[in-house]
């Protein structure tokens, strides 16, 4: 969004976008342990993060200070495939002893409206999120995040949201001001079908992703053929 957003962006290009976030989730939660005892990090959605949520099954951690919750949902029965927290479930979340009070889930099946509401007062039990991740749409979105439809300066935590141009058109969404409480946010971006999204948000448009700021700084990890300069 700003330039002050943008320079405080790091452009990762790396080989293998999985392991190198699999580094950035291990240390972030070392360290929020280390010091709180307790790790909040927030889920992205969609296809990119499956892989590395597979291979968090596997992570050495203390599972009992993990708490997980989502960046966005889609508004779909709680057990369809094309939820977001069905795809965590089963890559991950199923697999791992983290207590299912740590588990907070986006109630999307009740209706758009009544889970954001839902899912706002769930959202005061968090003082600050240790690591937000998210990934990147071919048109700019982030969590459910539309260019043209989303308010970078709506105050509340959760929102619903209609008419999104990915299916399905009804989804919840994590606002960019609760986003943003934050101790790190980290950008998965992977495929050649995210290099006009970057290229955008790399120019300064006021893409959805590019209103995420950190005060330590907006970490992008990103395939080599994600940049245009490389392809
Ligand atoms: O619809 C969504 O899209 C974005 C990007 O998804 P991807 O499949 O291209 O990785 C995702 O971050 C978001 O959580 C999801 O609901």
């Amino acid at each position: 969004m700003s330039q002050e957003n943008l320079a405080k962006t790091r452009w990762l290009v790396v080989a293998d976008v999985v392991t190198a976030a699999l580094v950035g989730v291990a240390q972030a939660a070392e360290r929020a342990i280390s010091i709180r005892g307790e790790f909040h990090i927030v889920l992205a959605g969609g296809n990119t993060p499956k892989a590395l949520y597979e291979r968090l099954t596997n992570l050495e951690t203390d599972w009992s200070c993990w708490h997980i919750w989502y960046g966005d949902e889609r508004c779909l029965p709680a057990d369809d495939i094309n939820r977001n927290s069905h795809m965590a479930t089963q890559a991950w979340l199923a697999n791992c002893p983290i207590p299912a009070t740590h588990i907070h889930t986006i109630h999307a099946e009740r209706g758009a409206e009544i889970a954001a509401a839902d899912y706002a007062e769930q959202l005061q039990q968090v003082e600050m999120f240790d690591l937000v991740l998210l990934g990147l749409g071919e048109d700019g979105h982030t969590a459910s995040l539309f260019p043209d439809q989303f308010d970078p300066d709506n105050p509340a935590a959760a929102i619903a949201v209609h008419n999104a141009p990915k299916p399905p058109a009804d989804r919840v969404s994590l606002t960019v001001r609760c986003l943003n409480g934050t101790r790190a946010a980290l950008f998965l971006v992977t495929g050649a079908g995210k290099r006009d999204a970057v290229a955008a948000w790399q120019r300064g448009d006021p893409i959805p992703a590019a209103a995420i700021a950190v005060k330590t700084g907006v970490d992008v990890l990103l395939e080599p053929v994600c940049v245009k300069e490389n392809v």
